[in-house]
């Protein structure tokens, strides 16, 4: 199973941001649990800034037929119809992921773009959102 594994901006500082929301672990060693956790899977690891690149990757994904995409778009969540458009093209198997409970703080990041093109959720957890999602396409296999 070829996997992209696609997180939005900020997420390259893990490791600094608050704890309370995000945790302790870096996005290098949140990938490296993901690869841990299922190592007969070829994944596909980005991280972004830039809404555009974030759209440039699905589109890749699109275009070479990937089997699934686990997304935390961190801010663009709440943002972006442009990654909304792009997920919408990509007819895998699609997984929003956060660390922290979204659904549970400011206002704001209720407002949610991807959710209804994606398949599942899982959020709250810190990194082990992105195990649970990787769970989840074990179990779908
Ligand atoms: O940067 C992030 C990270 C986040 O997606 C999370 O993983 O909890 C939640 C977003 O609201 C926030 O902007």
């Amino acid at each position: 199973m070829k996997v992209l594994v696609l997180n939005g901006p900020n997420l390259n500082m893990l490791g600094k941001r608050p704890k309370e929301h995000y945790g302790t672990k870096t996005l290098d060693e949140i990938n490296n649990l993901i690869k841990d956790a299922a190592p007969e899977f070829e994944f596909i690891f980005y991280q972004s800034n830039y809404e555009g690149d974030l759209v440039t990757k699905i589109q890749e994904a699109v275009i070479n037929n990937y089997d699934a995409i686990i997304i935390n778009p961190a801010a663009y969540t709440h943002t972006s119809v442009a990654i909304h458009d792009a997920l919408e093209m990509f007819s895998g198997i699609k997984i929003e992921v956060h660390l922290s409970h979204v659904d549970d703080r400011e206002a704001f990041r209720r407002i949610n773009y991807v959710r209804d093109v994606c398949d599942e959720t899982f959020s709250g957890k810190l990194e082990g959102s992105y195990i649970d999602a990787v769970m989840y396409l074990k179990n779908r296999k």
